[in-house]
């Protein structure tokens, strides 16, 4: 599909329309921070970093990326904004150091005539007026089309006649967005072409918008119809829904089109993930190249299938974008899904082993849904540690409860041996209360001895998650012998009482032994 090795241009403008993003607002260095990343790590053509006399900030933003771009011989794919202002955007920009002036212009005759109040003929001497004036500054001119999608339907003579009134001027390139995100891919064909065919020789940059979700694929409609030159942004940041995320435009680009750009995929992911946090703009977990999910295998028949020539890999290789493929544990888990992580962890189970742990994940997940990697060397431990001990003790149902300003309560009823008991206790905790109710069954009701608490320990995986799996860990003392049970649940108490109940099991065979 598409034209072959064809050279495209990206210039990127998540520091403009991207800062355009509602609640985004970056610093000076983190301007200075995101350019440097996409001029040198991503190897954009193009970097658009403020629109001019917006503030202070902006001034010394856009100062410092020049400084630091005339260092590199970069300055001249440093972009800034300016408005058909006379001289004011023009020495703005000037006295930034910056030497490129993406112009405002009105692409539509609504905008010149409801917005700027000018005819279209004042509107275009007043552009040209600007554009010779840096040309004696010696800075570059692009002009924006601004609503151009709206004029190229409604009013395409008055697009023509800005086109054809600055065709002969010293304008470089003439980008073209679609500002209310209106099109669809049809539409961009119809459009550009009718473009392409007026201006054959011109530079055209499309900038598409995603109010419809169709920013990527009105680009690759753009792509189609000759355009060279696309805007894009990280993570799709940008005015509303956003513009087209780099990214996407990249993959597609290079397996759809076979287009050829100067991006460095492999730092896409760590470049979205800077943004992310300066942006404060979290990228949604199912979001393509870039997203949390987006290399997760869940289902078990996928994780087997990628163990068989991999069957279930499209070409969207997580390698290429500096990631790499997982394998989700959880209900729909297979033994495939284990064995991949097991793998990755350097850890190897007989099939019995194997049987255990993916009864166990399945339960988890059933409970919880996703069980992650770094649980998983604490289920293995869980069951394969105690998996053979018995079952005399069963706990039937408890009740333990937290209330401010009262003390923890627990109610319980097990069975020992078939037959069943019954008690409550309050206590220092929940789980206080719950040993001390235990306790008096064995001591009071039983006559027997109870095992002696002397170390409790919690672990949560690494992760910091607020939903993560739980390990306790509580050593009993029990007729000079020590005991050492595990229990894991998404929940601490009952975690701490799966491990209890493991122990009393442990001590029933030993009662018995003792008999
Ligand atoms: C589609 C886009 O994304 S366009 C994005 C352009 N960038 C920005 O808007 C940057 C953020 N904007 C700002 O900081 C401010 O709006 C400024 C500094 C540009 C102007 O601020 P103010 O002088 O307070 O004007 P305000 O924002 O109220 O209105 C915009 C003015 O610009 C005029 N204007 C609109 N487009 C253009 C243009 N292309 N060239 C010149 N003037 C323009 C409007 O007609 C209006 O003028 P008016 O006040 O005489 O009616
Ligand atoms: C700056 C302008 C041209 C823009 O971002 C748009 O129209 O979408």
């Amino acid at each position: 599909m598409g034209k072959e090795g064809v050279k495209i241009e990206i210039m990127d403008t998540t520091l403009r329309d991207g800062e355009q993003t509602s609640g985004v607002s970056f610093v000076p260095h983190e301007k200075l921070m995101i350019a440097r990343l996409l001029l040198e790590d991503l190897k954009v053509d193009r970097v658009e970093v403020a629109s001019a006399r917006v503030s202070d900030g902006e001034f010394e933003a856009v100062k410092m990326i020049c400084d630091w771009a005339a260092r590199r011989n970069l300055l001249h794919k440093v972009e800034v904004l300016g408005f058909v202002d006379g001289h004011t955007s023009v020495d703005w920009i000037q006295r930034t150091g910056c030497r490129v002036i993406n112009l405002l212009c009105k692409g539509s005759l609504k905008h010149c005539t409801q917005q700027l109040k000018k005819t279209p003929e004042e509107h275009l001497a007043d552009i040209i007026s600007v554009v010779h004036y840096a040309d004696e500054q010696d800075i570059t001119v692009n002009v924006y089309l601004e609503d151009w999608s709206n004029g190229i339907k409604d009013s395409p003579e008055y697009v023509f006649q800005l086109m054809d009134g600055l065709k002969e001027t010293s304008v470089k390139r003439f980008m073209l967005p679609d500002t209310l995100g209106i099109l669809n891919p049809l539409q961009v064909i119809e459009y550009m072409r009718k473009m392409k065919k007026r201006y054959p020789n011109t530079h055209l940059d499309f900038h598409a918008h995603n109010d419809y979700d169709l920013a990527v694929s009105n680009v690759l409609a753009a792509v189609l119809s000759g355009v060279k030159g696309l805007h894009t942004t990280i993570n799709g940041l940008g005015e509303r829904a956003g513009n087209a995320p780099l990214a996407s435009v990249q993959a597609i680009l290079k397996d759809h089109f076979n287009a050829v750009t100067n991006i460095d995929e492999s730092r896409l992911n760590d470049v979205s993930r800077v943004v992310e946090s300066y942006s404060g703009i979290v990228i949604p977990a199912n979001k393509p190249i870039v997203g949390e999910n987006v290399f997760t295998q869940v289902a078990g028949v996928h994780a087997d299938g990628d163990n068989k020539n991999n069957l279930y890999c499209n070409d969207l290789l997580p390698e290429r974008f500096g990631r790499k493929r997982e394998y989700a544990l959880g209900k729909t888990s297979g033994k495939a899904n284990i064995r991949k992580n097991l793998e990755d962890l350097g850890l190897e189970l007989d099939e019995d082993a194997m049987r255990k742990v993916t009864e166990r994940i399945i339960e988890l997940g059933d409970k919880k849904e996703l069980v992650t990697q770094e649980d998983l060397p604490y289920i293995v431990s869980d069951v394969l540690k105690h998996g053979a001990v018995g079952e005399k003790v069963k706990l039937k149902s408890y009740f333990v409860n937290l209330a401010h300003g009262l003390k923890p309560m627990a109610t319980l009823k097990i069975e020992i041996n078939g037959k069943e008991y019954e008690e409550s206790s309050g206590g220092d905790g929940q789980y206080d209360a719950f040993v001390r109710a235990l306790r008096k069954i064995y001591k009071v009701t039983l006559g027997r001895k109870f095992p002696m608490l002397t170390n409790y320990a919690v672990t949560i995986p690494p992760g910091g998650r607020t939903d993560a799996f739980v390990q306790t860990v509580i050593t009993w003392s029990y007729d000079e012998q020590v005991f050492r049970t595990r229990g894991l649940d998404a929940d601490q108490t009952e975690a701490a009482i799966k491990a209890t109940m493991k122990m009393l099991n442990l001590i029933e065979d030993e009662y018995e032994k003792s008999k």
